[in-house]
């Protein structure tokens, strides 16, 4: 783990990972990017959503394993063990009694499995003549919101579409999380519309930092990622990015612009929950 980090400060890293069809390939890829990463002071380092196999409900059942003891289990609690960082493994499609989810794994610096989230809202959507996918037609959805606790606070979890869904940031937010993380892969479509937007909103409404994850864009694949990995911090600022390319995204996580933020425009202290009800209430 790094030194720099203080009990108030971490670094984040974002791998940006060229996604193939073949998991070997993208289970030894992913372990050398977290390595370089914590190389390079890495603290808590993420992986995109799918970052195994190639995204597209035809893949699923070829790729899916369940979640003990199979090749993507164990591969990340080894790159989480041996980079001796949290590592928020991205998602893989996961098999369980014959049913199938999108699946995120958490792992602590020894290897510890701290948390599973299973992507809550399935990505159905229909925009015509631009992008149909239907997940459900082969995905179940998970049914409960994630977080998991480092040294530095606790953070929360969703993937990709979850992010469309304010509730789960403001629950996480509410409960004390410092930090919304979602592995996803939006397209070429939403992208270029949403992907940032997303972020801010869910930043600057809950007054946490909050980031995205992406595979890198092959332009040969079905599905064409749309990358630009990003940090949001909790005035909504985006304080990382990169463009379509592999890379690791890296940001200075700093609990104090939570503070700053909060008591500089005090919402979360400003709530009417004698007016609307407060979503994190029996969450
Ligand atoms: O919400 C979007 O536009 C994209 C979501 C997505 O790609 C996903 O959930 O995998």
């Amino acid at each position: 783990m790094s030194t720099a980090a203080s009990s108030r400060s971490f670094k984040l890293a974002l791998v940006q990972l060229l996604v193939t069809s073949s998991k070997e390939a993208n289970l030894r890829n992913a372990r050398s990017k977290v390595l370089e990463a914590a190389k390079n002071g890495a603290n808590v380092v993420v992986l995109p959503e799918c970052f195994n196999s190639p995204y597209g409900t035809q893949y699923f059942p070829q790729y899916a394993e369940p979640l003990e003891n199979s090749p993507s289990s164990r591969a990340l609690q080894e790159m989480a063990r041996d980079a001796k960082v949290y590592l928020i493994g991205g998602s893989f499609p996961e098999e369980k009694e014959k049913k199938y989810y999108n699946t995120c794994t958490i792992w602590d610096p020894k290897g510890e499995r701290l948390g599973v989230h299973r992507k809550i809202h399935l990505f159905d959507i229909d925009v015509p003549n631009k992008i149909t996918f239907k997940e459900s037609e082969i995905l179940s959805p998970g049914s409960s919101p994630t977080s998991f606790l480092t040294p530095w606070g606790r953070i929360g979890v969703g993937i990709c579409y979850d992010i469309r869904f304010p509730e789960l940031a403001m629950i996480a937010a509410r409960k004390g999380c410092v930090a919304m993380i979602y592995p996803g892969a939006f397209n070429m479509t939403t992208g270029p519309l949403h992907w940032e937007l997303l972020q801010r909103a869910r930043a600057v409404d809950n007054q946490i930092y909050v980031s995205a994850c992406s595979p890198a864009r092959d332009p040969n694949s079905s599905y064409i990622a749309w990358g630009h990995s990003t940090v949001v911090d909790p005035l909504g600022v985006v304080v990382a990015t990169t463009d379509e390319k592999e890379s690791i995204t890296y940001a200075d996580i700093d609990l104090e612009k939570i503070d700053e933020a909060r008591q500089n425009i005090p919402v979360t202290s400003q709530r009417r929950f004698d007016v609307y009800p407060d979503v994190s209430a029996g969450n």
